[in-house]
């Protein structure tokens, strides 16, 4: 009753009928929940409200974002801001990362850091760095070709802790990628959020270890020690820099500086500092890893794509230059390739759930506050009435006037903070390789080549999409 009172007659979103007590728990599937809520955006919108989905989950309510437009409209021009707490989360150590912090103060303090660090114009500073770390992945690749997966994500990792941390990871036992790594390994074998009895049932969490259910507490418990080392180890290292006067510049050095030099006046407390930094990490290493894989794959399935795009770049800059960011506007089609990247398969399909802090009206749809709005990227982005033949990979597309993707970054007041030195870390690495190295399929046993298969690893609540079973082998095609 109350609930029909607070909707003023307004109708929730269409979607499929409710099971008893359930909801639609059981309609969702464990796998390519994107392809799901797509299809579904098919069978129960009508004309305008096509583009919102309805789904129920115990005490919650779930809207799918199925196209740019809603989701312009609701992520960009009204407040759907706030995320969901992943209890979980918070006992690992990761209850202050800014995917997980709810609208407020906090955020606002942690978006501003990042907004005066990673601005448009502050990226340009960083591309030497970016085409440093792409040269010393292309020396990678050609040192040790079977390893092109551990050198891309080298890259990705590396990246992100010059910017972070201005330390460059020089060998595969450097201590950075191995706090990374191990991060990677608790959340790799924790519950995704909110999926957990313990995200579900906050109690759970101060229930005995010996209680049914407890056990992704327990988990998240034993994690902590672990990912507490990527709050205090940086620190630490570059203070210890900062008193020998050999400090690169970087996010936290400028931080730890600035507290040096003005103590608690300091904009930003010290706690807030060591909080902000590893989030950065963790919302940028996975998702230029992955873009990176998407790409190879591409590659390895679209031959002439890669050919066209190697013939723009030798008849542009020669047969024995390597791009830099200053070719960036004059090598077009390169820069489709990359755009197609994007849109082809996106590296978070279902990016991060926003909350709802009010109640909303939307297209006479009543969209309750609490709820978790999902945008479905991936939907967005095979949308047919903008995209002819959506799930080819075609960068020639936008010659032909369709638009870039608007969405693979996110929207609205959460949009990616480090979607410029994203932007930037992808451009220079797909160029660089695609300068000097030939991605092709693997020969099988019978003399013929293997197609890898379009396939990756996904979820709900997995928020990255990575390519699986990438058997492919690249060739050096030029020698610079
Ligand atoms: C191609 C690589 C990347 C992709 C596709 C990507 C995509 C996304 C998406 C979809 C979101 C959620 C936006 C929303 O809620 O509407 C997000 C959030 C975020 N991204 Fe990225 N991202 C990438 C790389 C990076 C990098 C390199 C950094 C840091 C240098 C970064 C920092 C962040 C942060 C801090 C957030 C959280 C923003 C918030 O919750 O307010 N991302 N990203």
């Amino acid at each position: 009753f109350r609930d029909r009172r607070s909707r003023r007659g307004y109708p929730l979103p269409p979607g499929p009928p409710l099971d008893p007590l359930i909801g639609h728990v059981r309609l969702i599937p464990a796998e390519h929940p994107e392809i799901f809520f797509y299809e579904l955006s098919k069978t129960y919108g009508m004309a305008e409200s096509l583009e919102a989905e309805y789904i129920a989950i115990p005490g919650r309510t779930m809207i799918i974002i199925n196209s740019a437009k809603a989701a312009q409209e609701l992520l960009e021009r009204r407040i759907h801001s706030s995320r969901v707490f992943s209890d979980m989360y918070d006992l690992m150590g990761f209850g202050k990362v800014i995917a997980f912090l709810p609208y407020g103060k906090t955020l606002h303090m942690h978006r501003k850091m990042y907004n005066e660090y990673l601005s448009r114009e502050k990226c340009l500073e960083y591309r030497q760095m970016q085409f440093e770390e792409a040269e010393r992945l292309v020396d990678n690749i050609k040192q040790s070709p079977e390893l092109f997966e551990d050198h891309l994500f080298v890259y990705a990792t590396g990246t992100i802790t010059r910017l972070v941390y201005g330390h460059a990871i020089l060998t595969h036992d450097d201590k950075y990628l191995k706090i990374v790594r191990d991060i990677g390994n608790c959340m790799l074998q924790c519950p995704p959020p909110g999926s957990n009895l313990v995200d579900l049932i906050p109690i759970m969490k101060y229930m005995p270890s010996w209680f049914p259910g407890t056990y992704p507490a327990t988990l998240a418990r034993s994690f902590h020690p672990i990912v507490q080392r990527i709050y205090e180890y940086p620190v630490m290292d570059i203070n210890d820099q900062l008193d020998k006067g050999i400090a690169h510049k970087s996010f936290l050095s400028t931080h730890l500086q600035g507290h040096r030099e003005q103590g608690e006046s300091y904009e930003y407390p010290l706690q807030e500092v060591k909080e902000a930094a590893p989030a950065l990490y963790v919302a940028g290493v996975d998702t230029t890893f992955a873009t990176s894989m998407i790409f190879i794959l591409a590659m390895v399935l679209y031959p002439s794509v890669q050919a066209t795009a190697q013939e723009e770049i030798d008849r542009i800059l020669g047969e024995d230059a390597t791009p830099t960011f200053d070719d960036r506007a004059g090598l077009p089609y390169v820069e489709y390739l990359v755009q197609e990247v994007y849109r082809w398969h996106n590296a978070a399909p279902t990016g991060i759930p926003h909350v709802s802090t009010e109640d909303d009206v939307y297209e006479g749809m009543f969209i309750p506050k609490g709820s978790i709005l999902i945008t479905n990227i991936r939907g967005i982005t095979l949308d047919e009435d903008v995209y002819s033949n959506p799930h080819t990979f075609d960068p020639s597309r936008y010659a032909r006037g369709e638009p870039y993707s608007s969405s693979h970054f996110g929207y609205g007041r959460r949009i990616c903070s480090g979607r410029y030195f994203a932007d930037a870390s992808a451009w220079i690495c797909i160029a660089t390789i695609l300068a000097n190295f030939t991605i092709s399929p693997i020969i099988g046993p019978d003399g013929k080549p293997v197609i890898p298969k379009e396939e990756f690893n996904t979820g709900l609540g997995k928020y990255v999409l990575l390519p699986t079973g990438m058997h492919v082998q690249i060739l050096t095609r030029r020698n610079l």
